[in-house]
């Protein structure tokens, strides 16, 4: 059997589930196990999957914090009696605090290790487990040192491969299945810069376009109070949906949001999170598309009317399909079960 890890944002959880089933898939009995508090302990339950909660504590500067520090501890304590008692032939970890203390111990007890890094640079838990995994596994082709190289492949992001025809995206959604329709999305947790920023930025369309914005469900009361008619306002979406209703989306910077945009030919805007929250992960994200002419990219909130209008250009918005065509190939989810099932 095989451990899957990692978690606490659903850019974490969801390619590892998609990981997880295929491994199922090819016959290998897994258990997955994500972190107290993390969008996991809703979303482990309903997955019919064998699952554990352990405590993990948020690595980065956090760790020094005297309450955060003691539960990365607890986390290691108990991924240890997990580990011990699973025996798994590998643990695949997904990145980020959630994935950190069973890809550790296991390693350090021996059992062959495998990460995989969703954004284009590796984060912290990464950075740390890349040295003692049997395989780097990556998302896109990023540059690493020559020791991490040697190890690496690129499988891409395990993306929910699921796509429906616009008109019945949105009338599932509850909008009006005739009207042209921009995407924001938020990420996981939803984005307070978004919310605030573009409701009144994006009134002016609505004589010809629909807007779906995914605020966060803890924004969700706030902004339920910014809808117009042709402007509606979700906590949460299901991406599939959401993704097959769009023409184009103004997004954060997550690397999930941004392969689902490649997966479904959906031009984005991208607003990274600012690099003091996340090391820059979002910023190389949406950079790396961008660059490749697959995305644009806000620098800043003076540019927006200029990048908006760019995104209405129908002619804009082909060229950025075209450059985004196999940036997402799909069975990331397959080929990244098989090197796990490699190394077990
Ligand atoms: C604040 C933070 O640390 N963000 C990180 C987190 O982002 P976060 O988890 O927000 O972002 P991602 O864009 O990677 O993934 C979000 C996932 O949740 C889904 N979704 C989101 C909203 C919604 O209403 N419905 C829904 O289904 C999306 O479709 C996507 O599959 O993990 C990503 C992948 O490691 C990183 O690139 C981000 O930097």
């Amino acid at each position: 059997m095989v451990i899957v890890t990692g978690g606490g944002t659903g850019g974490h959880l969801y390619p590892g589930l998609a990981a997880a089933r295929a491994l199922l898939a090819a016959g290998e009995p897994v258990t997955y196990v994500g972190a107290l508090g993390g969008l996991e302990e809703r979303v482990l339950p309903e997955s019919r999957l064998p699952y554990r909660l352990i405590p993990a504590g948020k690595l980065s500067r956090e760790a020094l914090r005297p309450g955060e520090g003691v539960k990365v501890l607890r986390g290691l304590w108990q991924a240890r009696r997990v580990v011990r008692e699973l025996r798994p032939r590998a643990v695949l970890s997904m990145g980020g605090y959630a994935g950190f203390p069973v890809a550790f111990v296991a390693a350090l007890l021996g059992i062959p290790m495998v990460i995989h890094e969703q954004n284009a640079r590796l984060g912290l838990a990464n950075r740390i487990l890349a040295r003692l995994a049997r395989r780097v596994t990556l998302s896109t082709p990023i540059p690493l040192e020559p020791r991490l190289a040697a190890k690496s492949q690129v499988v891409g992001y395990p993306v929910r491969e699921e796509k429906h025809s616009p008109a019945e995206a949105r009338a599932a959604l509850g909008l009006d299945p005739t009207r042209p329709t921009i995407l924001i999305l938020g990420g996981s947790q939803g984005s307070k810069e978004l919310n605030e920023q573009l409701p009144q930025r994006l009134y002016p369309l609505l004589g010809a376009w629909q807007v779906l914005h995914q605020c966060g469900v803890r924004w969700e009361g706030e902004l339920k109070a910014r809808e117009r008619a042709h402007y509606f306002v979700r906590g949460y979406v299901d991406s599939a949906l959401a993704w097959s209703a769009a023409d184009f989306a103004i997004t954060r910077g997550g690397a999930g949001t941004l392969s689902e945009a490649a997966f479904h030919q959906v031009p984005v805007l991208g607003v990274p999170l600012p690099r003091h929250l996340d090391g820059g992960a979002q910023w190389a994200n949406v950079g790396f598309y961008a660059e490749r002419g697959a995305a644009r990219l806000l620098h800043s909130w003076d540019q927006f009317e200029a990048e908006l209008n760019a995104l209405l250009d129908p002619s804009t918005r082909a060229h950025i399909r075209d450059r985004l065509k196999g940036l997402s190939p799909a069975g990331a989810a397959e080929r990244l079960a098989r090197i796990v099932l490699e190394v077990a």
